[in-house]
């Protein structure tokens, strides 16, 4: 039978969520690290996650369902798994799965991979490491076992694996050789494993490759030619999906076009839609329901878009739905209005399915969906929060001293007469434990078990407990902890007009770990003051300095699910402007240290080269905007982490901040290197330890890390603390870890 014969379909979606929609995998996963829950139990939840979600994917109406898009806890590690390629440092732990986790997590003897970023989202991926001492092996065993599960149910299921460049391109080399030369090494196996999974009933095959979305080099687009054209003459195999997401192929488009590959799926959600040329008999796998955000499509645009389309043509979701949400159906509390211009991961199946009927049926098929889109757009298009006047003349107003400060050597000199500090002093990123007890206090709060005054007490007892630990500990610059924060940017959304929360919209962000995007629907604007009775109280404890903790706008932004009917910049520089009224709160009270955290500074750069210098312009203004309202005896500092800054190295400087903590432990201080070559002369933090892991770090190891930091900074802008917040460990690592790394300061200070 050709290809071709083959069967097709006309509605999909490109994956989806798997930490189960009451975060049950979470739960169980857990439960199993910590001994509560064993194997049996384990799998037997997961299990019954993927059954449930193929189930009702198949019975919403699409036509191929994804399978292999669950994970025990990210894609990248089971590719790796899948291709043999896990460190030798992994391979004495004899179990599959513990071995798995090890690589995700570290143990007591190994450093995990490296956890970064997914392409420009807020999901993280462990980075393979490749090297000499890898060997390349075929290990199936995943993607065939979850193959044969859901055809034993029926379901028109299609196996999902990461395609081999964009395994490669998203590896690291470890050995100086680029792991895409090893590309060769990684076709035979992959036809292997399209043998396997045509001989075990799969009829198609997505090979997800968004590493060609970005700019590639001609050598890759050409590997990438030559591996498809490989893996299309292959004589047994299922019709080959690849699948491109989170922005445009452009010239790998036709390469991969003319590669005898039986579909292509393109995302058609980004701002300027792509030139599609004939694509002949391919398949065209056509992504207008956008797997990123929370709106409602609409579905009008969406079928002029897909009735435009060259060929033969499937309806699909741009992404895979890990980004959203599992349904809208719990959020009972969401405004009605704000609720019904939404679409989360269930509703968006609803619209693939829609869509696809009205294109193979026309539009009267489903002529009500259709009138709902548009009253919900009407809806939203004149509610007036999404206009307010107060907040529009505030930004039209705004001139570019707004954005400025003193010159940064001339505030150095005032901070340190106005706050006196020992050389390298030592602080810490801000967060301390989110214990079992502060959790279940807010739980109790939200069930109405306790009141806002005896939260409030509770909340209080934390910080003052944080206070006095780091006053034991010797910390120079003090925090108050964060224990009221339910999360760094869910907390401020949920103090500011424009926005709003859900009730159980969880979303991986990485491993077992989730994040609640909050839903930036309009106009933002501050009513009263977010964090200066907690960091207030924590300051009236102590004569140290207690440095306020803000997040920022740009990682404001890049953490919830913001409105599309105006540019991202416009609203950045309204949720700055919230920022910055509160660091001028902050300040009246009493407070000399001032970080605004912009963790997702690199997160939002856009993958096309010619795009990043506008979003640059903009992210570095609104940062400015926040943090100059403050005197300038008054210091600033941000806190970067979670990326390879190399990209934004220079905006870094550009965002003025008296002093910059920075992922630095994982990538043995490389980034001051790259910061001095900028010319960076302002105060640095580089993280002298990996807070990622449970792993208490030695105090000769930090001794050893600040002295390598010093080799590239002069002492006297240097500043020791973590690599990040410590929200996710406990008090027994917290305190041993934090007990090393003043020791070590001090050792190293009185080396100087
Ligand atoms: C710094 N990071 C962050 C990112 N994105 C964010 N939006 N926020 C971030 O901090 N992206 C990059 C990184 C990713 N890192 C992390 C690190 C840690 C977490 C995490 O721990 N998430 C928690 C959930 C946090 C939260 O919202 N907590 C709420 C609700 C807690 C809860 O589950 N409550 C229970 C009941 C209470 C109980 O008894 O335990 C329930 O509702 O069932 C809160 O504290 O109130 C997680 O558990 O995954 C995420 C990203
Ligand atoms: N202040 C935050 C930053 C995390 S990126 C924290 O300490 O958790
Ligand atoms: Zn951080």
């Amino acid at each position: 039978m050709s290809q071709t014969e083959k069967t097709t379909f006309r509605s999909t979606i490109l994956g989806s969520a798997r930490i189960g929609p009451d975060r049950e995998l979470k739960k169980a996963t857990e439960g199993y690290w910590h001994g509560r829950v064993d194997r049996a139990g384990l799998e037997s939840v997961a299990r019954k996650l993927r059954a449930q979600n193929w189930t009702a994917l198949r019975d919403a109406g699409l036509d191929s369902v994804p399978v292999n898009t669950f994970s025990f806890y990210d894609q990248v590690l089971d590719t790796a798994v899948m291709l043999g390629a896990l460190p030798p440092r992994f391979a004495h732990i004899a179990d599959d799965r513990d071995r798995y986790f090890a690589a995700a997590r570290g143990d007591d003897d190994v450093p995990p991979l490296e956890m970064t970023k997914w392409f420009d989202t807020n999901y993280h991926y462990l980075v393979p490491e490749i090297d000499e001492q890898t060997r390349f092996t075929l290990d199936s065993r995943k993607v065939l076992g979850e193959l044969t599960e859901a055809l034993a149910l029926g379901i028109p299921a299609r196996p999902v694996v990461i395609g081999p460049i964009t395994f490669l391109l998203l590896s690291k080399s470890t050995d100086g050789v680029a792991p895409l030369d090893r590309i060769e090494e990684l076709v035979p196996l992959y036809r292997e494993l399209l043998a396997e999974l045509a001989t075990a009933g799969a009829e198609w095959v997505q090979l997800d490759e968004p590493a060609l979305v970005g700019d590639r080099a001609e050598a890759e687009i050409d590997a990438a030619a030559r591996v498809y054209r490989s893996l299309a003459a292959a004589e047994v195999r299922p019709s080959i999906l690849v699948a491109s997401y989170f922005g445009h192929l452009g010239a790998a488009l036709p390469a991969l076009a003319g590669s005898g590959v039986e579909g292509l799926s393109v995302d058609l959600t980004a701002v300027v839609a792509p030139e599609l040329p004939q694509l002949g008999d391919t398949l065209l796998v056509a992504g207008v329901v956008d797997g990123r955000n929370v709106w409602r499509t609409d579905l009008d645009a969406a079928l002029a878009t897909l009735r435009a389309l060259p060929g033969t043509v499937a309806v699909s979701s741009s992404c895979s739905l890990l980004h959203v949400p599992y349904s809208l159906v719990p959020e009972t509390g969401l405004d009605p209005a704000l609720r019904s211009w939404l679409a989360f991961g269930a509703e968006k199946v609803d619209e693939v399915v829609v869509l696809a009927r009205a294109l193979a049926a026309g539009d009267g098929a489903v002529a009500e969906q259709l009138a709902a889109s548009r009253a919900a757009a009407e809806l939203r298009r004149g509610d007036p929060r999404l206009r307010e006047p107060s907040v529009r003349a505030r930004v039209a107003a705004l001139g570019e001293e707004a954005a400025t400060r003193a010159p940064a050597e001339e505030r150095a000199v005032m901070q340190a007469r106005a706050i006196p500090l020992p050389t390298l002093p030592t602080t810490t990123i801000g967060s301390f434990p989110q214990t079992p007890r502060i959790r279940a206090a807010r739980a109790q709060l939200r069930s109405g078990e306790i009141d806002q005054a005896e939260y409030d007490r509770r909340m209080r007892e934390e910080i003052a407990e944080v206070v006095a630990l780091q006053e034991r500990l010797g910390l120079d610059v003090l925090v108050h902890g964060e224990p009221e924060r339910n999360d760094m940017v869910q907390y401020f959304a949920e103090l500011l007009d424009g926005f709003a929360a859900t009730a159980a919209g969880w979303v991986q962000s990485y491993g077992t770990r989730c994040v609640r995007p909050p839903i930036l629907f309009g106009d933002v604007r501050r009513t009263s003051a977010m964090t200066v009775d907690w960091i207030g109280y924590a300051q009236s404890l102590t004569d140290k300095p207690v440095k306020g903790m803000l997040t920022g706008p740009v990682t404001i932004l890049a953490w919830s699910f913001v409105r599309d009917d105006q540019s991202l910049a416009d609203t950045a520089a309204q949720v700055a402007l919230a920022i910055r009224d509160e660091t001028v709160d902050l300040e009246a009270a009493g407070i000399q240290v001032i970080q605004v955290d912009e963790p997702a500074l690199r997160e939002l750069l856009p993958l096309r080269a010619a795009d990043q210098q506008a979003y640059l312009d903009w992210a570095v203004h609104a940062f400015r905007l926040a943090t100059a309202g403050v005197r300038e005896e008054t210091a600033v500092h941000t806190h970067l982490c979670y990326s390879e800054f190399g990209d934004v190295i220079g905006s870094i400087d550009r965002l003025d901040a008296d002093v910059t903590s920075i992922e630095a432990a994982r990538s043995r201080m490389e980034v001051l290197d790259d910061l001095n070559a900028v010319g960076f002369a302002r105060g640095v933090g580089p993280g002298v330890y990996d807070i990622h892991s449970p792993r208490i770090p030695g105090r000769d190891e930090i001794v050893r890390s600040l002295k390598l930091a010093l080799k590239a900074v002069p002492a006297e802008r240097v500043w020791v603390n973590p690599d990040c917040g410590l929200k996710t460990r406990t008090a027994e690592e917290v305190e041993a870890s934090l007990t090393n790394m003043v020791a070590a300061a001090a050792e190293v200070r009185a080396g100087l």
